[in-house]
Order: C-alpha cells, then structure tokens, then sequence
C-alpha cells in the first residue's frame, strides 16, 4: 500500500521522523490506507511556508475576483471526482454513501459561495466628522492560518475552513483529524491541480498533541480555526495566548429538541428519530436532548421507539443501511460508559443499550439505537455531549419550563421546536440561547447561513458572509485632504 504524504511548500513529502500510521474502516477495521505521521517539526515547516506565501504577497495581492475563479474551479473538480470523494468518505467514517454523496454536494455548495463572495467586498466609506477628510473601512486577509478538523464530517468541515480562509486571501495550514485524513489529501490534490502560488496551501498529518498543539502555539500563525471537542478547545485557546492569536471556534453541543402537544404528529416523531440518529448521532447538533410536552409524551416515546428498533444497521457501502458505525473502539466504549452513567443516575432505559448481536457486525464499532426516558435536567446523560445514538426523553408541562431546561446546559449549538402554532415557535425560538433554531425541521445547514454556537459551543462563526468576515482583519483607513501643522507643541 503506497504511503499518503503530506504537502508542504507546493511539495508532497514524507515527514521528518518517517513514522506512519494505519487508517482504518470502522465497519470492519481493515487498513484503507497508509498515510505518513507528521509531528511538532512537520507543523512548523508548513507554518514557516505559509508564514513566507503570506509575507511574499502573491495571493493576498491576488485580484479578489481571481481568487474567486479558482476556488470555482475547485468545486468543479469536487463535482467531477464527488463519487471518489464521497467512496473515500464513507470507508473513512463509516457513514453511508449516500450520505458521503450528500456531502461532497455541500462541499461543492461551499465553495461555490466563497467564490461568488470573495470580490463581494470593496469596503466602506463612512461618514468622517472632521471637516475635508475621508473615511474608509476596508477588510483585509489575517495572514497565516491553522485549521484543525474534526472526523466526524471529515471534508465538510475542512471546506468550511479553507474555502473562506483562500476567498479572503490567507495561507494555511490545514490538518485533518489523524484517524480520517484521506478526502483531505485528496482535496489538497485537487487545490494543488487548480495552482495556488507555493506555501499558500499547506497539508499535515499527525496527531493534535504534537502537529496540532505546534499549530495552535506558533507565532507565526494569525488565526487558529478550530472544530472539535470543548477540552481539546481549552487546550487550543490556551496555548494560542503566547501571540494573542485569534481563535474561531465550533465545539460540540447538547441540542434540544422540543415538541409541543400541538405538533404534527407523524412529522416530529420522524424528526426527532433523524435528529438523533442521523449518523450514528455522531453530530455536533445531534437533537440528543428530547424535550416533549407532557400529554403526548408516552404516545411519542412508544412511537419513538418502534422506529428506533427498526433502523438498519450495516455497511454504509449498502444501499439498505440507515446507519453505520460509530468511529472508533474507543468512541465506543465512551458511548458505553455514557449509558453505564445514565443507567446509575435512575433513567429508564427502554430500548438499545448495548451492541447489535448481528454476527455481520461484529467487526465494527456498532451500537444499537438507544433511548433513555424519565430523565432529569441535572443528570449527566442530559448535560453532557455523549456523541453517540443515545437519546435522552424530558417531560414539560409549560413553554416557560421548556425554555428553562432547554438553556439549561453549557452548550448552545443547535435546536428545534415542533409547534403548528407559529406565534409560540417564534416566542420560544427567539428566548433559545443558541446559534441555530430550526422550526419544525431539524438540521438543515447550508453555505448561506451563518453557522456557530452560543455559550461553550464555539467562539465565532462559520459559513454565510460571517464565516467570510471570521478570516478578515478590520481596518480604518483616515485621509485629511488638507493637512497643515496642528501646533499641539509650541517649542
Ligand atoms: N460545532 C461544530 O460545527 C462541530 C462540527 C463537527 C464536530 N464538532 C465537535 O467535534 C467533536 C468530535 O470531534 P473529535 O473527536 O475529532 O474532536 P477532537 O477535539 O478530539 O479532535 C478534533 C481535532 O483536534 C485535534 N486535536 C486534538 N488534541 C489537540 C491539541 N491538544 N491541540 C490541537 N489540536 C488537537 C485532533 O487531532 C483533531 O484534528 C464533538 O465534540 C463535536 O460536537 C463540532
Ligand atoms: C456542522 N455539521 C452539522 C455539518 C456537523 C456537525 O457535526
């Protein structure tokens, strides 16, 4: 199997140690791929050739409309090579196909608009109050940039990253989480391809404990945009401190999905199974939290429940697979112990718990579709981020109570109200402490819209003309068009 190198400077290199590491199929723990180990001394060399790409100024002084071209050429590419892209994908994660497919089409969504916005923006001339003079806000690239992502949606959130970040004219250094790194190779062969000056497009591979802990330390690195976990995101806002860096942050959430006893029946109960199990609930605004009014609540969790025991299991690579599995042994056991947890605070566990007994599953990381009800606002299952298809049910009896036990956790991601009644949706969606409120749906994102969290969800936004803005540095630029001494000194 050839090894998958990173790429520093315009060049695909091994690292500097020569250590590799297996990537491997969470449905069947094959080895998909071989890809080189980067650590603390790979980081710093891509830093340094970002830091130079930056400072030489080819492609910050690039016409904001060239920039633009290419990054449309890049989501011509990701449409043409999607079905290799999305393949890659779901060996990687597990995920199914058709959602990889679904993905590469965001992608491609993404960075069609950073293209179209990136000569959007000539500044502003604002309105001076001293006499003969002009005022003028203008935006300008932050310089070098480390973006660390996440393996949950490996592509998705790299594209949010670097289609914005290259838009707006910075370098970077991208790195992808260790365990699913291939569409990222593959889509810095794709910028390679399409031709950005050297060291403007840099790619590591390695751990966060040494490659990402070196790109969140650096001096030389302007901004860090980072999705993750909130420890790993204490870590980096930490250790970005020595130069002051800025820091764009997306971390996980808790998400409330709130049904009142006047919603569509049939549809909320539909949602709230996607919501939570979309993905094996691996999803930063998984609806993990569900919130349903008293009188309909045994009616629904019956319902629930049916469908939950009905979800198909399987290879992600299957056309009949609703779900694949979780990523990793680890992220598993985590999953587990959640449960374990949840088990011992007193919640009632009515269906999943445990792994699938499918002798075709047993060589993945599969957990069966879980739900918790007579759960309470102070138990851990309820407040924390499990990442996992673990659901957890609260009974409400007043809009006043939901939005309490709603804004009641440190996260503020995502959340939803089911309601036919639209005054009450928009009275509760405006009192959510979050940075996004779906009425009556759950999950739809999309390039336009801006995308982030309240309270410890993140710091910043990505997406929509806000996730342009994050890569930017403000400037005012003043002009007096009739100077003459001021004569504040006399001698
Ligand atoms: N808000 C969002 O939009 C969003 C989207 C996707 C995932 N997430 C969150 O991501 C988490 C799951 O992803 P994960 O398990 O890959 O997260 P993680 O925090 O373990 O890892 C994310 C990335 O950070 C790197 N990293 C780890 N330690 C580091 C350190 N000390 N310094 C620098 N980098 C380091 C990892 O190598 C990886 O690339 C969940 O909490 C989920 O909610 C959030
Ligand atoms: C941001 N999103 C929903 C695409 C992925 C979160 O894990």
């Amino acid at each position: 199997m050839k090894r998958q190198q990173m790429f520093i400077n315009g060049k695909w290199i091994d690292s500097v140690s020569g250590e590799a590491r297996e990537i491997i199929n969470p449905f069947n723990q094959d080895v998909i791929a071989i890809v080189t180990e980067g650590d603390k001394s790979d980081a710093h060399m891509a830093i340094e050739a970002a830091r130079n790409a930056f400072d030489e100024g080819e492609w910050t002084n690039t016409p904001a409309n060239e920039r633009g071209y290419k990054l449309f050429k890049v989501a011509e590419k990701i449409q043409q090579q999607k079905d290799e892209l999305a393949r890659l994908e779901s060996l990687d994660t597990g995920k199914t196909l058709t959602e990889s497919i679904a993905d590469m089409d965001d992608i491609t969504g993404v960075f069609r608009y950073f293209a179209g916005l990136a000569d959007k923006d000539g500044g502003e001339m604002i309105e001076s109050p001293i006499p003969n003079s002009t005022s003028k806000v203008v935006r300008e690239p932050v310089g070098v940039c480390s973006q660390i992502s996440p393996w949950n949606y490996p592509l998705l959130q790299a594209s949010w990253k670097i289609a914005p970040a290259l838009a707006a004219g910075n370098t970077i250094v991208i790195k992808p989480s260790e365990i699913t790194p291939l569409t990222t190779i593959k889509i810095t062969e794709i910028l390679e391809e399409v031709g950005f000056p050297n060291g403007v497009v840099n790619l590591v591979l390695g751990a966060g404990t040494t490659v990402g802990q070196e790109m969140a330390e650096n001096h030389d690195v302007d901004l860090v945009s980072f999705t993750g976990g909130i420890e790993t995101g204490r870590k980096i806002m930490n250790a970005a401190t020595g130069n002051m860096k800025k820091i764009a942050f997306e971390l996980g959430g808790k998400n409330p999905n709130i049904v009142f006893a006047d919603a569509d029946f049939e549809t909320a109960v539909d949602q709230a199974l996607n919501a939570v199990y979309f993905h094996a609930g691996q999803v930063c605004s998984a609806g993990s939290r569900l919130l349903v009014e008293d009188s309909i609540h045994d009616q629904f969790v019956d319902a629930l429940v049916e469908r939950a025991g009905k979800i198909r299991l399987g290879n992600g690579f299957d056309e009949k697979t609703e779900s694949g599995p979780l990523i990793s042994k680890e992220h598993r056991s985590k999953v587990e112990e959640y449960v374990e947890i949840g088990k011992d605070e007193g919640a009632k566990l009515v269906i999943g718990g445990k792994r699938p007994e499918d002798p075709e599953l047993a060589s993945g990381f599969f957990y069966l579709p879980t739900i918790f009800t007579e759960c309470e606002n102070d138990m851990r299952i309820v407040q924390e981020e499990i990442f996992g298809p673990v659901l957890t049910v609260e009974r409400f009896k007043s809009e006043n109570e939901v939005v309490k036990r709603a804004n009641s956790t440190t996260y503020g991601l995502a959340g939803a109200v089911f309601t036919t009644d639209s005054r009450k949706a928009e009275r509760v969606a405006n009192k959510l402490r979050l940075g996004t409120v779906w009425i009556n749906d759950f999950h739809p994102y999309f390039a336009q819209a801006p995308w982030g969290g309240y309270k410890q969800s993140g710091i910043g936004r990505e997406l929509g003309k806000q996730g342009l803005e994050e890569y930017t540095e403000v400037k005012h630029i003043f002009e007096n068009h009739t100077p003459e001494p001021v004569n504040w000194f006399k001698g």
